[in-house]
């Protein structure tokens, strides 16, 4: 029976030790009735030798046998091997509660792992009737990860066996990754069922990478069968090179078994190489080629990796959009940069946008913005806001509604109801709109609060039909709950949850999968935070790995074409006007628009007004927030250069140095005056002009005008847009101002007001009921328009160097 022999040979080259080669093979040529050879056939000896040596070397490292025990011959013993993962399962006629088939299951387990790339094979444990003592030892494995807490009652056996069918499922599917142990060292007496579905996961396993090690059950099949008494004999493995019906014909002696210290150690081992193993490096979740993927029916990315493999996240159907949840330092940044370079890496631009709005200081996004220091960044960027205005992020989210409503009317024009339908048409960018701290969105539940709150369910919900993807995140529990409390709706929308270190609330309550977390690592769940559908996984750190980091961003931006830079708003930064584009554009004209700071709207326009003939064509600053003078000075800047031959009158009753500037720099056609009986006189004489003339009014309040100078001034005020003259006053009280123009008489003479540190609450006498939700805050104006019946907040501009200062200080 030459196939037999082969076999045969095959098995003991596996299972020699070099010193017991030669006489193992002289016993196995006896045990297949050959006749033994001759002392005298040296050579022949020797070529077999020779031969099982060098099989042996080829077989050495391959994966899935098992040893066993020592095979005993006549003339010593070997140490046998028994095929296993790839091959069979192993049945053990009696449970680990006999100590020598504890210490084997645990040797099997070790060596399954061993002999297995790290990270490839994961082991799931049960032992009912020692309460886990078995696999006490091997604890490490389990903080490592590649081991269950090995179930120790019927519900976790049943738990199990849930687990080792779902792994077998995805695996008929070829989803699954990795190989999975059951490992069984003891079970309590099998229902009919339970055996049924031990006996459908033995017949199913091998084909779908799980493989059993069960002891002290009646039968397996597709196992290799290992009779225990004062010995184990090896029965008939099936699909296995073992030649004999009746088994292998040696008995096997359990080997000594180890010391603790010794399992511990070796479990600390493969659990760390496992870790080691699960680690990606960054430049793991960039493609080799950028911008080839098709968005299509969806975008995806590798976010990190767990026991079963590559963890890939998408935006699409299933998931359309993603909520994240941890604490400060949980890793939020460096997830997020791995999502974005990911996806900016897959998608070119003209396929995928980025919207990345900041609330608070969190996430900064330099990544995606041109720096003085590189001008290289991610060209898929649209829209930056670093700790931006609630007010920015509301018109932001106008923006997608409304481009979800252009996209809707193209979609409508083709018959078509799905993005990747509407790309057959025409190539618009799937969006991501990445909101960071966005319950600061909701805050304060006004007007504002409620329009956010609808903005924000509108994109949830019809987002994925228009290729619009929300990614919103938080670090606090109120934060999640917020928009929890908000709608419900909004809620259920975001189907795929992240949580990092220390977050609370993005699962579901009854979930603790996040429980423990450490950074590097998170829980990913696509089932909206539901408990079973959790993946832990380990991302790598961006931020280790900056040159590769730069090389790739310098790459995109250099590929860029005519993708132009995002707009950029950062809500701490001071506007001054000399870095405006407006501004520097200016020319002569005699329909001046006045320009006061930059508007906080979504393409981030400088606010500015007209000062034409119009009724009402004056600007007033009121508060005593001495940024009303800086922007009064710029205000006037941006006059003087359309109105270069106009006549100025500066009063400078206040912040006298500005004024002085503002003087200076209307050089000649100014008229600085420094005395409030001066300039109550300039005022009575303007009553009489014909412009182009400009009263340019720093601490209009300290006047304190009589009867005569009130009539001049409502003069002024009144007729005099009609006929080129025009008041740009800085008032530090609203009440002066009221009273300056006249009381209710005289409100609609001033038709622009830019309010500053002035509650909102105080400003309903004047200005009406729209105004009064205004909260005053540094850098920050309401610029009202009585006549087009607007409220807009502005970021007033002002000088460099106070803010500089603040920053500095703050
Ligand atoms: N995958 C990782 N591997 C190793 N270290 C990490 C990983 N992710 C984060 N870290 C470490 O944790 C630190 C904090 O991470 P990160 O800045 O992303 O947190 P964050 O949640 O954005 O914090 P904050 O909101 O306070 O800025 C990083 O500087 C880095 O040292």
């Amino acid at each position: 029976m030459p196939g037999l022999r082969a076999t045969f040979e095959q098995a003991v080259s596996k299972h020699l030790s070099a010193a017991a080669r030669l006489s193992a093979s002289r016993t196995a040529a006896e045990s297949l009735g050959e006749p033994a050879p001759e002392p005298a056939v040296v050579n022949a000896e020797s070529a077999l030798a020779a031969r099982l040596t060098t099989a042996a070397a080829e077989l050495a490292d391959t994966p899935g046998w098992v040893r066993i025990g020592e095979g005993r011959l006549h003339s010593g013993g070997f140490p046998m091997y028994v095929p296993f993962l790839g091959a069979a399962h192993l049945r053990l006629s009696t449970a680990a509660t006999d100590p020598r088939v504890a210490g084997l299951i645990r040797s099997i387990v070790l060596q399954a792992l061993a002999t297995h790339a790290a990270g490839q094979a994961r082991i799931l444990a049960v032992d009912t009737e020692s309460v886990g003592a078995t696999f006490a030892p091997l604890r490490p494995l389990v903080d490592g990860g590649i081991m269950n807490s090995p179930a120790t009652d019927t519900a976790g056996f049943t738990a199990v066996l849930d687990q080792a069918e779902k792994h077998v499922k995805a695996g008929l599917r070829g989803e699954a990754g990795g190989v999975l142990i059951l490992a069984v060292a003891s079970v309590p007496p099998l229902s009919e069922t339970v055996a049924a579905r031990l006996a459908a996961l033995a017949r199913s396993g091998i084909q779908a990478g799980l493989y059993l090690v069960a002891a002290g059950v009646d039968e397996l099949p597709d196992a290799v069968n290992i009779t225990v008494d004062d010995h184990m004999r090896v029965g008939n493995p099936p699909r296995t090179p073992f030649g004999t019906r009746d088994g292998l014909a040696v008995p096997v002696a359990f080997d000594p078994l180890p010391g603790n210290d010794y399992l511990v150690a070796e479990s600390h081992r493969l659990a760390d190489r496992a870790r080691a193993a699960a680690e990606l490096a960054f430049t793991d979740l960039i493609p080799a080629d950028l911008w080839t993927d098709d968005p299509a029916s969806g975008l995806a990315t590798m976010a990190g990796r767990d026991a079963n493999g590559p963890v890939v996240l998408r935006f699409d159907d299933g998931t359309p959009h993603w909520l994240i949840g941890g604490r400060t330092g949980g890793g939020k940044t460096v997830f997020l940069l791995d999502v974005l370079y990911g996806l900016a890496a897959r998608y070119s631009p003209q396929d995928l946008s980025l919207f990345l709005l900041d609330f608070k200081e969190g996430v900064s996004f330099t990544e995606f913005t041109p720096q003085q220091s590189d001008p290289s960044y991610i060209p898929h960027a649209r829209v930056v806001g670093v700790e931006s205005d609630r007010e920015y992020g509301a018109a932001i989210l106008r923006e997608l509604d409304a481009e979800m409503t252009r996209r809707s009317v193209v979609m409508k024009r083709h018959g078509v109801a799905r993005y990747a339908e509407l790309r057959a048409h025409q190539r618009v960018p799937r969006i991501v709109c990445f909101i960071d701290e966005f319950q600061v969105l909701f805050a304060g539940n006004d007007r504002l609060a409620q329009e956010a709150a609808a903005l924000l369910e509108n994109l949830a919900r019809k987002g994925r039909s228009y290729g619009v993807h929300l990614v919103l995140a938080s670090q606090t529990t109120s934060g999640i709950e917020a928009l929890y409390a908000k709608r419900d709706s909004i809620f259920g929308q975001f189907g795929l949850r992240v949580a990092l270190p220390g977050a609370t609330s993005v699962l579901d309550p009854q979930n603790t999968a996040a429980q423990g977390l450490r950074l590097g690592e998170a829980v990913i769940n696509t089932d909206g935070g539901a408990v079973g559908g959790d993946r832990k996984i380990r991302f790598p750190n961006a931020q280790a790995d900056p040159t590769t980091l730069h090389r790739l961003r310098v790459d995109m931006w250099q590929r860029r074409g005519e993708m132009a830079p995002p707009t950029v708003f950062y809500g701490y930064k001071p506007v001054h006007i000399d870095d405006n584009m407006d501004y520097a554009a200016l020319v002569a004209t005699d329909q001046p628009e006045v320009m006061l700071g930059r508007r906080v709207d979504a393409a981030l326009n400088t606010a500015r007004v007209r000062l034409d003939g119009a009724p009402g064509r004056h600007i007033s600053i009121v508060g005593g927030d001495d940024a009303g003078a800086q922007m009064l000075e710029a205000a006037t800047a941006s006059l003087a250069r359309q109105r270069p031959s106009a006549r100025y009158l500066v009063a400078g009753l206040a912040e006298p140095a500005v004024a002085r500037r503002t003087a200076a720099l209307l050089g000649e056609s100014a008229t600085l005056l420094s005395d409030p009986a001066a300039v109550a006189q300039a005022i009575s004489e303007l009553a009489e002009t014909v412009g182009p003339t400009y009263l340019i009014g720093f601490g209009l309040d300290v006047l304190n005008l009589d009867m005569m100078g009130k009539k001049a001034f409502s003069t002024v005020l009144r007729q005099g847009p009609a006929t080129g003259v025009h008041v740009l006053g800085w008032w530090r009280s609203l009440r002066r101002f009221t009273d300056d123009v006249g009381g209710s008489q005289g409100k609609e003479d001033v038709c622009y007001s830019v309010v500053l540190n002035v509650p909102g609450a105080e400003l309903l006498g004047h200005f009406g009921m729209a105004a009064t939700s205004w909260q005053p805050r540094p850098g920050r104006a309401l610029l009202i328009d009585r006549h087009a019946n607007t409220q807009d907040l502005i970021v007033p501009f002002t000088d460099r160097d106070r803010y500089d200062d603040q920053l500095m200080l703050g």
